[in-house]
């Protein structure tokens, strides 16, 4: 995966990953996404949430989506109270402040999901989303079950996809098959799991509910859902 590990909590929260202490990776746009935005003249385009269980598959269709769709999507830019490293840029890899200005965000409602990892926070801020949508892309949002019941609470407008694994059984053997966690960890993704399904199935919650049984068939009911004919969502 091309991607930035994120601090577990937010992955869980602000992305899949993020269940207690989990981290997620998460997709890195290059600085070649920004500069190559081609405003929308119209209304902007209407963010997604793609949600499900960890090890649904929703990293592996989101990374060939933007391999199919080059110059369509972006990510918003999360929110950090850690230093920059070498490199880094505020507003690139990072939204760099300070915990008063976090902490007063918070409290302004202004992120849809935050965490605590270590000392430090990291957050998906509203205005983030919107600025993507600024800039004429579609911003993905790959967030787990009270990322979407906040992002529900906004005006972001957004579409909202449950990607669904055939059963917990088959999940688990996906989960073990990655390889990435230990034997504690996959527990604790099918533990969560268990709610997350229950999530996935209530209604009035999901724009778009699909079961990533075969891998092919999957990423075409979920990438013509997003392409929607070329509208990607959009009513205008
Ligand atoms: N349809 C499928 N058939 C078989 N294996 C699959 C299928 N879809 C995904 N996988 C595999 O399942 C594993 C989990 O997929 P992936 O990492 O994309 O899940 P995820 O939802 O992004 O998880 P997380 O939320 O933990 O990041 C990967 O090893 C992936 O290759």
């Amino acid at each position: 995966m091309l991607l930035l590990q994120k601090p577990l909590s937010i992955a869980f929260c602000s992305k899949s990953l993020r269940l207690c202490a989990h981290t997620k990776t998460i997709f890195k746009p290059s600085p070649y996404w920004y500069s190559t935005m081609a405003p929308s003249a119209t209304q902007p385009p209407r963010p997604i949430v793609i949600s499900g269980p960890s090890g649904s598959g929703k990293s592996t269709i989101l990374t060939r989506l933007f391999k199919d769709h080059p110059d369509t999507f972006g990510f918003s830019v999360s929110h950090t109270t850690r230093n920059p490293r070498s490199g880094e840029q505020d507003g690139r890899e990072y939204n760099f402040t300070n915990q008063e200005t976090f902490l007063k965000l918070v409290d302004d409602a202004g992120f849809i999901e935050h965490a605590k990892f270590g000392s430090n926070y990291y957050g998906t801020s509203i205005k983030a989303v919107k600025s993507v949508a600024e800039t004429g892309r579609i911003c993905v949002l790959d967030i787990e079950m009270e990322g979407v019941k906040q992002v529900k609470k906004t005006d972001l407008n957004a579409r909202f996809l449950f990607l669904s694994p055939p059963s917990l059984e088959i999940l688990e053997q996906r989960l073990r098959g990655r390889g990435t966690d230990s034997d504690d960890a996959v527990r604790q993704r099918l533990e969560q799991a268990k709610n997350e399904m229950a999530f996935g199935k209530e209604e009035g919650v999901w724009d778009k509910v699909v079961v990533n049984n075969e891998l092919d068939k999957a990423y075409i009911e979920v990438e013509e859902w997003i392409v929607d004919g070329g509208k990607y969502g959009s009513q205008a």
